[in-house]
């Protein structure tokens, strides 16, 4: 189908217009195919998936296309063959010795954390990839969205005194709009694809806290482009840290930490560290070892916040007064009123039916 621009027709737009068709065609022939293998699996006795064959497929998309590939491949096997589900923790390729594998976010609310662990080595990647690197077995112990902890409580446990998020503003999850809040009713928000906590948590808050019905869609990460197609946007990450410290003209910045601390009182936390339950009864020494690493490290970090902020303004993307800011605003600690903000917030998603009404956080070592 041709897309109009004005009264003419764009030939470019008509050719990417055809490759989607494709794609979805080829997406639903595969999953077709898919269902097949996996009935034969069942049928003879196996399990419905192949983690080292899944593992495959994976590397073969990194390997073409980068962290994307990973959050890509994830996509693509999820629409063939559902969410992952609890069974393939069991099948987990999990090496038996060497140092635990760790993963961190790329977006600077990692940078205490990493700058604390220095010569450590890390995967990072953006928090689909992470998730996806962590449920499959590519990385042991990682810091992940906690909607995704949640949607995969029964094959997670949580670390201990570690997280990622704010008490009041966070400036790196935010809704933006081009005008109040209430204006949204009937229209529709752009949620980033790289979010899962905030774009939940802007849906929750939307409904329940403005009262306004609204139509969601998810789209890649890119303001401008989201604002085209919609009446508000939700980002994560250095992004939505940008366009917060340097907003753009006619734009309402809403802080969803902030939002969120004005509607309940509590803290908000974004993403938690996880291990899976497996490993954590394989190497428990381990787990408690990398713990300990991390803590440290995000000790570290805390106490060297300029340290921590000149190496990230390296990039470019912040000055360091403004790295400094941030992460200062930062909540890395779990303590008894994180907690008790992410029972509220897990009540709230599984009304909205986005979490299952008994998920919860349970914790390595069996405390908080
Ligand atoms: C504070 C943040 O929290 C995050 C928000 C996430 C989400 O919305 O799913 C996931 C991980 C964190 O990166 C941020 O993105 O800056």
């Amino acid at each position: 189908m041709a897309v109009r621009t004005g009264t003419h027709v764009t030939p470019a737009r008509s050719r990417i217009d055809d490759l989607d068709t494709k794609l979805i065609a080829l997406l639903h022939e595969r999953r077709r195919i898919s269902a097949g293998i996996q009935r034969d699996r069942l049928a003879n006795g196996g399990v419905r998936t192949d983690t080292a064959r899944e593992r495959e497929i994976f590397r073969r998309y990194r390997s073409e296309f980068g962290s994307a590939g990973t959050t890509l491949s994830s996509t693509v096997l999820e629409i063939c063959r559902g969410r992952l589900g609890a069974e393939r923790a069991h099948h987990a390729i999990e090496p038996e010795t060497g140092p635990l594998r760790l993963g961190t976010f790329s977006f600077a609310n990692c940078g205490t954390v990493r700058w604390g662990l220095a010569d450590v080595p890390t995967e990072t990647g953006t928090p689909a990839a992470m998730a996806a690197a962590l449920l499959v077995g590519e990385v042991d112990v990682a810091p992940i969205s906690l909607v995704e902890y949640l949607r995969h409580h029964d094959e997670l446990l949580a670390l201990p005194g570690l997280a990622i998020g704010s008490d009041g503003p966070v400036l790196s999850c935010q809704l933006f709009t081009r005008g109040p809040l209430e204006d949204l009713a009937g229209g529709r928000v752009a949620l980033g694809s790289t979010s899962r906590t905030a774009a939940l948590l802007a849906t929750v808050l939307l409904a329940e806290w403005a009262g306004v019905d609204v139509e969601y869609r998810v789209e890649p990460p890119v303001l401008a482009d989201m604002l085209r197609q919609a009446d508000g946007a939700v980002l994560i990450g250095d992004a939505a840290l940008a366009e917060t410290l340097h907003p753009r003209p006619g734009l309402r910045v809403h802080d969803l930490g902030a939002l969120w601390r004005d509607w309940t009182g509590l803290p908000m936390v974004f993403a938690v560290w996880a291990v899976r339950r497996s490993t954590a009864a394989r190497r428990p020494d381990d787990v408690r070892a990398a713990h300990a690493v991390l803590l440290e490290a995000a000790g570290r970090g805390a106490a060297n916040l300029a340290d921590v902020a000149e190496s990230l303004a390296h990039n470019g993307l912040f000055s360091g007064d403004e790295l400094t800011r941030y992460l200062g605003t930062l909540d890395h600690s779990l303590g008894e009123r994180q907690l008790a903000g992410i029972r509220h917030f897990a009540k709230l998603a599984a009304r909205h039916g986005d979490v299952a009404e008994d998920a919860d956080l349970t914790f390595f070592g069996g405390d908080a």
